[in-house]
């Protein structure tokens, strides 16, 4: 079977493919190259022969996993790295390689997914708006704090602004004026998140009217799917543009 991975800031998403490339068998969310390893000891099940992955961690890390997947594992290991161009894309950023590959990705399987422009939205430790038009030229996008940083910055930056989680998931029940502090810090961090969509919406209208896709992924992509009802919410997105990236001969 095929391990992928997107090794990400906060999170390691996985999951297993069988041996055809297509048809998932089990995935998961950890935070550690260690949970990983746990998560997938039941490798007989698995049995294991190929990996491939996209990492925005150090080389450093990212080499170190790697390490670890062939030790423990024996699979080979296909990474994605940087292009100038891909599948009829071609990447916006002045410096190719300074774009983030789980963006590449993401917008690679949005652009192949759509057969035409499209705007893609991740919500993960960082936001990210990427803008591809009909053509494929990548037009560049927006990098923001993720909702755990923007609310993590409030409360470590202020001396009187402290809750706990649950009290946080509570304060979502309605997007009112908030009359307690939980209440309006993640009320407010929420408004925030959905201007950001709605300006991006924007512009993409400006750009190409009505004719457009607009892709939501990334853990956080249910917060917004709301104000976008017309979104496709494809939360494996950047393995879509993975397994374009990296097919496996
Ligand atoms: N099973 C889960 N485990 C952890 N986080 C989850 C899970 N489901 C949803 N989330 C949410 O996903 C967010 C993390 O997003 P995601 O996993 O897309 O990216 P990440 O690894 O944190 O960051 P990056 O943008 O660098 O990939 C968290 O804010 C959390 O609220
Ligand atoms: C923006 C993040 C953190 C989103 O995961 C990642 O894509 C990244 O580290 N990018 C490099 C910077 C850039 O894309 O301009
Ligand atoms: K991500």
């Amino acid at each position: 079977m095929i391990l992928e991975l997107d090794c990400g800031n906060s999170f390691i998403k996985w999951r297993v493919l069988r041996a055809d490339g297509v048809t998932p068998v089990e995935g998961g969310v950890v935070s550690s190259d260690s949970d990983l390893l746990v998560s997938l000891s039941n490798a007989e099940k698995f049995q294991l022969k190929k990996c491939r992955l996209v990492s925005v961690r150090t080389p450093e890390e990212t080499d170190s996993l790697v390490a670890s997947l062939v030790d423990v594992f024996g699979v080979s290991v296909a990474r994605a790295v940087p292009a100038r161009e891909m599948a009829g894309v071609k990447n916006g950023y002045q410096d190719y390689e300074r774009l983030g590959l789980d963006r590449w990705l993401a917008l690679l399987g949005g652009y192949h997914l759509a057969s035409g422009a499209c705007l893609v939205l991740d919500f993960g430790t960082a936001i990210t708006a990427d803008f591809v038009a009909a053509d494929g030229e990548h037009l560049g996008g927006f990098i923001c704090p993720g909702m755990p940083l923007m609310r993590n910055q409030l409360r470590t930056h202020t001396r009187r602004i402290r809750y706990d989680d649950m009290a946080a998931e509570r304060a979502h029940e309605s997007l009112a004026p908030g009359r307690t502090t939980v209440e309006a810090v993640e009320r407010g961090c929420m408004l925030m998140l959905r201007g950001f969509v709605l300006t991006q919406l924007e512009l993409a209208r400006q750009y190409w009217g009505k004719d457009f896709v607009v892709f939501l992924t990334g853990g956080d992509a249910n917060l917004v799917s709301g104000v976008v009802p017309d979104a496709k919410v494809v939360p494996d997105l950047v393995f879509v543009g993975l397994a374009m990236a990296c097919p496996l001969s």
